[in-house]
């Protein structure tokens, strides 16, 4: 659980799908990410949860070639980014912010495109696009041209897409930012089943609701560090899985307890009760805690 575990990349590269080793980026001279190490075994969701600015997207960038690291180890599918980066692109799927689909395309062309790109022969590429599209509940659009699909469906497309070469991982940085509720929680199912089915899935997130849902372990970034690792159970254990709320005038005061009885116990100090709560503590309370702020 703790933010910078050790690990070595060289050996632990083949049992993890991402290992990061002190690793740097820097942009005019100033570190979008610092000194990350992290490991992330294969078949998991892992999270990383941040607000705007905090290194999420550039971390991404990074485990999926787009940009170099400025110091330090990646390995991706037991590949090393800077080194093997075309190795790495075949064994990955990416799913980025920006809508990226073709809107002049059709569905269908879309998918035919990508799969030519990876030289997928032509009958297997007929039948994985068969596949995919139905699998994200897009097969009766395959005529539609992507403009005119909503983003939620757009988003479906992008993921479709990038599980046409059969990658090891797939990478989704923010995947529901944008969308609807229910949209959401559409793309939240596609992402469990792929999951389910053995695919090993890092996401970017700053949706609270979304990692606790989604993820089986969760790493929170903010300024560029990684500021602790765990499942969100360890880290509610952590801090204390009991809290007691406070509101003093117009502001919120948090105090953790090992538990919920703790907190109780803590309670009974009090003659008067106004203004206080006792309730079970959540990713939220972790992350504010840790990092001093709110999300959204
Ligand atoms: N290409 C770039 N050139 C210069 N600075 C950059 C570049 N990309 C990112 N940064 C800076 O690096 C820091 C981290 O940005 P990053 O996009 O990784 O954060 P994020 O956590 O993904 O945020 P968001 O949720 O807004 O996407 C920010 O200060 C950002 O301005």
């Amino acid at each position: 659980m703790k933010a910078t575990a050790p690990v070595d990349c060289q050996t632990a590269a083949c049992a993890t799908a991402v290992c990061l080793q002190s690793v740097y980026k820097v942009y005019n001279r100033k570190p979008a990410v610092q000194d990350l190490t992290l490991a992330i075994g294969r078949g998991e969701v892992f999270g990383l949860l941040g607000p705007n600015g905090a290194g999420k997207s550039t971390t991404i960038r990074m485990l999926t070639t787009l940009t170099r690291p400025s110091e330090g180890e990646v390995w991706v599918a037991g590949c090393h980014v800077v080194k093997q980066p075309l190795e790495v692109r075949r064994r990955i799927g990416v799913v980025l912010q920006q809508v990226s689909v073709d809107g002049d395309l059709t569905v269908w062309e879309n998918m035919e495109f990508h799969g030519r790109l990876h030289h997928i022969p032509v009958g297997e590429r007929r039948r994985r696009i068969d596949y995919w599209l139905d699998y994200v509940e897009l097969a009766e659009r395959r005529d539609d041209l992507a403009k005119i699909l909503s983003g939620g469906m757009k988003r479906r497309l992008q993921i479709a897409r990038a599980l046409l070469h059969q990658p090891e991982i797939l990478f989704l940085d923010e995947p529901t930012v944008g969308l609807d509720p229910q949209t959401r929680r559409r793309l939240w199912a596609i992402i469990r089943q792929l999951n389910q089915e053995g695919m090993t899935i890092v996401l970017t997130s700053h949706y609270m609701e979304e990692v606790e849902y989604l993820c089986q372990r969760v790493g929170i970034i903010d300024g560029g560090k990684l500021i602790v690792q765990g499942t969100v159970a360890e880290l509610r254990h952590q801090l204390g899985e009991g809290l007691v709320v406070k509101q003093l005038g117009d502001r919120w005061e948090h105090q953790f307890f090992p538990d919920l009885a703790a907190a109780n116990a803590y309670l009974t100090n009090f003659e008067d009760k106004t203004g206080l709560l006792v309730r079970h503590s959540n990713l939220e309370d972790v992350f504010v805690e840790l990092t001093g702020h709110q999300l959204d």
